[in-house]
């Protein structure tokens, strides 16, 4: 199965737990592998036969200013099923991070697979 990728997608996004996070979005980074129905496009070279990676961009960003969740979890899932939906994906795979929320922690996050990797 061929893969688009999308590594360090930056955007806001109103997440988290606690009472603070729950007031002002904040930027969270997201890096998705996105599993293409059909490898078509290799060979007719026509953006019609694959998946528009800066669609999926506007749709995440849409997606992120929209839902509020409180885990990364939750957020991963969310995505992974709206992206799988809308663009007939067999399989994903969604990381969501969050930059410098840890004391001396740089990056934390959660990572999720769902759908089936085809050959
Ligand atoms: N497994 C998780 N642990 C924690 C999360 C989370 O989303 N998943 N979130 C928090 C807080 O919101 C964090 O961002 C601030 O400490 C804590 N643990």
């Amino acid at each position: 199965m061929d893969i688009i990728y999308l590594h360090g997608v930056k955007a806001k996004t109103l997440i988290g737990v606690y009472d603070w996070e729950r007031v002002a979005p904040q930027v969270v980074e997201v890096d998705l592998e996105i599993g293409i129905p059909s490898p078509r496009a290799c060979h007719s070279d026509q953006l019609v036969d694959t998946i528009d990676y800066a669609k999926v961009v506007d749709r995440l960003r849409a997606e992120l200013a929209e839902q509020h969740f409180l885990l990364l979890e939750a957020l991963a899932e969310h995505l992974a099923q709206d992206i799988m939906g809308a663009f007939g994906a067999p399989w994903i795979k969604v990381s969501v991070t969050k930059l410098g929320i840890l004391h001396e922690v740089g990056r934390v996050g959660v990572t999720v697979e769902r759908g089936h990797r085809g050959g």
